[in-house]
Parts: C-alpha cells; structure tokens; sequence
C-alpha cells in the first residue's frame, strides 16, 4: 500500500457512496449521501492483504454520522470476497475486511494479548481467559452492526454506527456481569480508542451460546403452529408460547432489578411527564413528516400520549434495556439471555444512557408479541375479520398477558400502569413506523395496523 490509510479513504469516498446505502447496518438509507469523508485512518495489516481501520463521516440532509469501517485491500479479491468489494484503487480490491477470515482473526488475538496497536486498546475483562487463532464467520442475521462469530466460543460485535463515551451495550454488560446477572452473555473483552478526542468503543466481545434460539424465530414458529390448525386456540396447540412468554417476562424483571441494584433508580415526577411526553410529541412530528400513511392516526396518537400527561403518580426510573425485542432474546437450556444493551439504534446517546422507566423495555417486548402474530399476513389478501386475523389477536393477547404474569411475579405488575404503557407502546410504534420505512417498507404495514387498534383510529 503506498498511500496513506487516510488517502485510501478519500480515494474510495465515491465508492463508499454508493456502497453505504446498500449495507443493512447503514441507518441512513432513507436519505441521499451527501459526502463521504475520513475522520481518523490507520493501518492495522501492511502486506497483502492489508488491514485499515477508519471512522468516516458520512454527510446526508446537512446532518452527519461517524461510522466504523474495516477495509481490506488486496491485488486479487478471490470469489469468496467477491461479495463484500467496495472499489478499486491503485489497482488494489478494497472491501469490507469483516468478511475475511484472514484478517478478522487478528482481532480476537490482539484482545486476548490486551494489546494497543494504532491508537486502539483491545481489551480482555478482568479474569478472561481467552483462546487465539480462531477463525471468525460473520452472523448471518441482519442486523444494525457487524458480528463475528469465532469458533462456538466468542461472538465480537464490531459497532457500525459511533456514538461517544463508552458504548451503553458495553456499560450495562459490565453492570449486570457484576451482579452474576443469569440473563446475559457474559462480556469478555472490547475494542477502545477515540475520536477527535473523545472515548468511544469500536467493539465488545461476549460469550457466544451455540445452542441458543431466538426468541423471535420461537415465537413466529408458534404463530405458524397455530395458524396452520384451523379452528384451535392457542392454548389448545403443541406450539403455544405462553409458557416462554411467562419466563420471559420474569427474566426481563430480573434484569431490570440487577440494573437498578447496579447502576441506581429514583422516581420522577411532573417534569419527567413532561419531557416524556413531549419527546413523544415530537418524535410523532418527525415521522408524520416523513411517513404520511401515519396522518390517519394522528389525533389518536396525540390524545393517548396527552393521557399521560396528565398522570399524577411518580414514575420509577433506571437504565433500560432500550430497544428490548424478540429478536434480541436468546433462549439457552438455562433460561433466557438478553442481548444488544444498545439502545434504539436511532435515539440521541444522552437518551439511551438517561434513567428511564423500565415500563418501556415491557412496551417494546409486547410490541414485538404483536409484531410476531401479525407479520405473517403482511401482503395476505384476506381482510381484517377473517380467521387468521382472529388468531393472530388471540395469539398476541395470550403472550402479552403471559409475559405481563411473570414479570409481576418478580416486580409490580406493569400493566397497573395501563395509561403509560399505552403511550409507551404506542410511541415505540411510531418508532417501528421509522423504522419500516427505512428499512423494509413491505412490513410498514405491521405497526400501522397496531395503532390502528390502539387507538381506534
Ligand atoms: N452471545 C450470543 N450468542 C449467540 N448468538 C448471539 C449472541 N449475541 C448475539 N447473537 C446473535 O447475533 C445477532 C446480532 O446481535 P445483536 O447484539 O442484536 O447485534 P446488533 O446490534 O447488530 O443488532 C443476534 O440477533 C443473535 O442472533
Ligand atoms: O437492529 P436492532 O435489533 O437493534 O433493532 C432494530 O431492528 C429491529 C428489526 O430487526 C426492529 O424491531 C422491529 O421488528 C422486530 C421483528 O423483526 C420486532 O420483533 C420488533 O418488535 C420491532 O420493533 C427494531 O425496532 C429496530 O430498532
């Protein structure tokens, strides 16, 4: 490589351009790029291939994000990279190195050794003991960031999208590992470094569970049970979840305690009500601009989030999970596992690492038992009073109560709080109607239909 790590990236800014968008973990899809420009640059492997981590900033609707990329460069992308090529330069292949074993192993080996190379610190947790010389292969699933997978023991989650200050999946890994928290996988080490001068985390490797399902691919499997037999309830099938959905819920109330016992809670009053609410408000602005299939159900929306306004009992605040979902549930022979502390990928850092209240984890699990009992009929032809369409509402009001079971059997019950968690659910929809739209417009349909039956609208 004779230019600079730093002349690679603005060489390849045209191609990053067109690239980004195509990439799953890219958030902004739904806007044009404006412009491509390298932060920090460095080289991790000289030779052939060649290893250059760098932080971009990527410029859309006079905004701008950072991102963390990996590029390989090589004089001969062989076909099994054929995939992951970004550009040519100098005559040299440059691609997304995540996808070449040959490189991706230095990482775990450089976190096992705790050393420094190139302003970057690759740690190991205090006690870890790890293996080298694996091989890594990248998570099928697609996801907000990158995920290695190395043997059957570490899985390293390489952030895509950089916040500053150490990443919160990182901090509240940390918490909940010092409370021997069941219900996690535990951290064993992480990638540091900075940004024009700030601490940011580049990585975070965890214990890998081979033998795990997710819980969204147990729930949708259920679903499929139950509509496939005809004229039964879910109650009265092989496949019924309820069971699941009530340890669920009881690992989601342990959690939410560990994380209070680590990192402290309080209770708010009026003026958290308010920001609530008008966060709400707001977040119901940006999306109204943006998706105007959500106009119809405005002024459900505003009058349910208005609702809470107007509550008068102080509300327990803690860290939160954030983004809690199905597909971020892990099922072991043990029990459950919640992965991906991040937050919503989409929210200010200030608010992923603010004190919140822990109904929203539940607001955002009970969406997801909605989601799993009404995206298969995405695209069916048959209308909203036919049988399939009754199942699926039985199904998810069988699993939302089961999991609002068990989480009271470990803290107060949520569903006392009904005129919050309908704001919170509802507000976590609008989200999901974002969300849709960005990134899998077929399924936009999903969260609007679920606020159309909260809201009656
Ligand atoms: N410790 C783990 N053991 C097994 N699989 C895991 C583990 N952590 C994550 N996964 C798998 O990797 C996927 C991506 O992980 P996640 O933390 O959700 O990343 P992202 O931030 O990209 O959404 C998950 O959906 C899950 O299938
Ligand atoms: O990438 P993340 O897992 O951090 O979360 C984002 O993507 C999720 C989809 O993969 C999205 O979740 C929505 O779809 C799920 C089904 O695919 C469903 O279970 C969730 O309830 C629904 O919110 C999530 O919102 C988004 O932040």
């Amino acid at each position: 490589m004779t230019s600079s790590p730093t002349e690679v990236i603005t060489e390849l800014a045209d191609a990053l351009k067109e690239w980004l968008p195509t990439q799953r973990w890219f958030a902004g899809k739904d806007r044009a790029v404006e412009s491509v420009t390298p932060v920090q640059a460095v080289s991790l492997v000289d030779g052939d291939p060649a290893l250059v981590h760098s932080v971009i900033e990527v410029r859309q609707n006079g905004s701008s994000d950072r991102y963390q990329l990996l590029i390989g460069l090589r004089s001969e992308l062989p076909d099994h990279l054929g995939h992951a090529w970004i550009g040519t330069r100098a005559q040299l292949a440059c691609y997304d190195a995540t996808q070449d074993t040959e490189l991706t192993g230095l990482l775990l080996d450089l976190i096992a050794r705790g050393e420094s190379l190139a302003g970057l610190d690759f740690q190991h947790e205090p006690g870890a003991e790890l293996e080298s010389g694996l091989k890594s292969r990248p998570v099928g699933a697609e996801q907000s960031n990158t995920s290695l997978v190395y043997g059957h023991h570490y899985i390293l989650k390489l952030f895509r999208k950089l916040v500053t200050g150490t990443n919160p999946d990182l901090t509240l890994h940390r918490a909940l590992r010092a409370q021997q928290c069941e219900h996690i996988a535990e951290p064993l080490g992480a990638i540091q470094g900075s940004v024009a001068g700030e601490d940011v985390t580049f990585g975070m490797l965890q214990r890998f569970l081979p033998d795990a399902a997710d819980g969204w691919a147990m729930a949708t499997a259920s679903v499929r049970d139950l509509m496939a037999e005809g004229e039964k309830h879910p109650e009265e099938v092989g496949g019924d979840f309820a069971g699941e959905a009530r340890r669920l819920g009881q690992a989601v109330a342990e959690v939410h305690a560990d994380l209070a016992d680590a990192l402290g809670s309080g209770s708010e009053g009026r003026e958290l009500l308010e920001t609530t609410v008008d966060a709400m408000q707001r977040r119901l602005d940006t999306v109204l601009a943006a998706v105007p299939e959500l106009g119809a159900h405005e002024q459900g929306l505003r009058a349910a989030f208005e609702d809470a306004r107007g509550l008068t009992d102080p509300i327990a605040v803690q860290h939160i999970h954030g983004d809690l979902h199905l597909g971020q549930v892990l099922r072991t022979v043990l029990g459950w596992v919640l992965i991906d502390f991040e937050g919503e990928p989409a929210a200010p850092a200030a608010e992923r690492l603010s004190l919140r209240s822990p109904l929203r984890d539940v607001a955002g699990m009970l969406r997801s038992f909605d989601y799993a009992a009404h995206q298969l009929l995405v695209g069916y032809p048959g209308g909203s009073e036919d049988q399939l369409t009754e199942r699926a509402l039985e199904w998810a009001r069988r699993n939302r109560d089961a999991f609002c079971a068990g989480y009271a059997e470990k803290a107060a019950d949520p569903r006392e709080h009904a005129v919050l968690l309908r704001a919170l659910e509802l507000d976590k929809a609008v989200y999901e109607v974002a969300y849709e739209h960005g990134n899998r417009p077929e399924w936009l349909a999903v969260p609007l239909s679920s606020i159309a039956r909260i809201t009656g609208s």
